[in-house]
């Protein structure tokens, strides 16, 4: 059985895409809720965990009173172990391996802020590159609030669109997409020479050759030789890992065992569905319980997203979309809806898969497994892992939902299952008086627990 234990939410809910963005809900913490939180972080075993506090990590005063303002109370593990060796002077570099919604953006957001000079405001010092423009955005704006007490802080975002041709980089810090990044520099747009860090995250999917490994090793060669160059991820495979530390010379690295991996606040379930064709019914019939927190809903390719959609919404039910064909505003929109709570259902490929930061987000449903390699030859592991992290952040509680329907798929869960080495829980389709109870035991509890906040933005609960 996968582990049930309900754990406390947050002390502070996720942070804005961007100065822009509406979407702050940070008066989340509350008096309950922190004190929830500091129980989970006094146990030093646990991965929100510490011996020690901001205060003695030796940061900036700026920094220190940004952590502060956003009721960070003590660090969480990975905080507390990466950022004395991603500080130390002369800069090493760094491989961290942390479980998702444990805080690795404000690890390296930290770092980043602590080494830029910023009376130099204008030469770019710090590169940091992300998957998707969502994520890139989002590290843009907890660079904003973390910083939010810097004078001269300045980020600028290196995603389509938003640079034009002709105009140059000129913040200390550099929030991007790898393609977007090349063509600027490039096109002579972004001068790298004052380049001192360089953050990769959701390294093992950016350095993997299938995906964007190629990209990212051409932006490396276009930076500093002597670059700090700091590599985390929730999940480094041993193929990519090897390779990482080559691309990351002598780094410091922080690795998970196996046994760590899964967030124990993650119910993870999974419903036998009779065959494909059901799969639709059985989603429209969850429905009801995917509004009490928001939810995502994972499919394979972009045209199921949309077809799925329309379904739901000409039966009646309230979802909205998001994927790759989306234009960069409209995308933009879509996911700052979802993170006010204008939306709460939102349908999605892999393209959100990881490190998108949501605290509402109390259920992952995944309607299509994560499959990898020619034809989906085999199971996905560690999307599996950056899906279903999209809920049960930072000490919450959350459900995610496997639909399997037929031999590939039920083969493809039990291996991600043997791989993680942990136990599903299964949902029946045919007693659904069941299924609901056992669903809404979790999500309930994770309710229950925000409803102690007194002053949630509008649109929260
Ligand atoms: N020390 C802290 N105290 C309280 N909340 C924190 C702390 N550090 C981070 N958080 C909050 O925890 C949430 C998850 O953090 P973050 O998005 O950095 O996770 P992550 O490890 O990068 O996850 P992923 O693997 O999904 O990318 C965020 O909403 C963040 O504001």
């Amino acid at each position: 059985m996968a582990d049930q234990s309900a754990q406390a939410p947050a002390g502070a809910g996720e942070v804005q895409a961007d100065g822009a963005a509406p979407t702050s809900n940070l008066q989340e913490s509350s008096y309950d809720v922190e004190v929830q939180l500091s129980d989970l972080q006094k146990d030093k075993e646990h991965p929100l965990g510490s011996a020690t506090t901001f205060q003695e990590l030796g940061l900036p005063h700026e920094v220190l009173e940004g952590l502060n303002a956003l009721k960070f109370l003590k660090p969480s593990k990975v905080q507390e172990k990466a950022l004395p060796l991603m500080l130390a002077d002369p800069p090493r570099n760094m491989i961290a391996q942390s479980q998702s919604g444990t805080g690795k953006t404000a690890a390296f957001v930290t770092t980043v802020l602590s080494r830029v000079d910023f009376s130099q405001a204008s030469t770019p010092q710090a590169l940091l590159l992300a998957p998707s423009r969502e994520l890139a955005r989002q590290i843009q704006g907890v660079i904003t609030t973390i910083g939010q007490f810097i004078p001269n802080l300045g980020v600028s975002a290196a995603i389509p669109g938003s640079i034009p041709r002709g105009g140059t980089v000129d913040k200390a810090i550099v929030v991007g997409t790898p393609g977007t990044v090349t063509d600027l520099i490039r096109r002579r747009q972004f001068d790298t020479r004052g380049l001192k860090v360089l953050v990769i995250d959701e390294a093992d999917n950016m350095l993997d050759q299938q995906g964007l490994g190629d990209q990212c090793s051409r932006v490396k060669g276009m930076l500093p030789k002597t670059i700090q160059i700091l590599l985390f991820s929730a999940t480094f495979p041993e193929k990519v890992l090897k390779y990482a530390t080559t691309f990351a010379p002598s780094a410091n690295i922080i690795k998970l065992k196996v046994q760590e991996l899964t967030v124990k606040g993650i119910s993870q379930m999974y419903m036998d569905c009779p065959g494909e064709a059901d799969k639709y019914e059985i989603l429209c019939k969850l429905y009801g319980l995917m509004n009490i927190g928001s939810s995502i809903i994972f499919v394979k390719t972009r045209e199921s997203a949309s077809q799925i959609q329309q379904s739901m919404v000409r039966d009646g039910h309230k979802v909205s979309v998001l994927h790759g064909a989306y234009e960069g505003s409209e995308r933009d929109a879509l996911l700052d809806e979802f993170r006010t709570g204008k939306s709460k259902v939102l349908i999605t490929t892999n393209v959100l898969a990881r490190g998108i930061d949501v605290s509402t987000v109390s259920m992952v449903i995944n309607y299509d497994i994560p499959m990898k390699g020619m034809g989906d030859a085999t199971h996905d592991t560690e999307t599996y892992l950056h899906r279903i992290g999209r809920t049960g952040r930072f000490g919450r509680v959350g459900v995610s939902i496997t639909f399997i329907s037929d031999k590939k798929s039920f083969t493809a869960l039990h291996d991600i299952a043997k791989d993680l080495q942990i136990d599903l829980v299964a949902l029946s389709p045919d007693d659904w008086d069941e299924t609901e109870k056992q669903v809404q035991r979790v999500i309930k509890s994770s309710r229950a627990q925000a409803s102690f906040v007194p002053s949630a933005a509008p649109g929260q609960e």
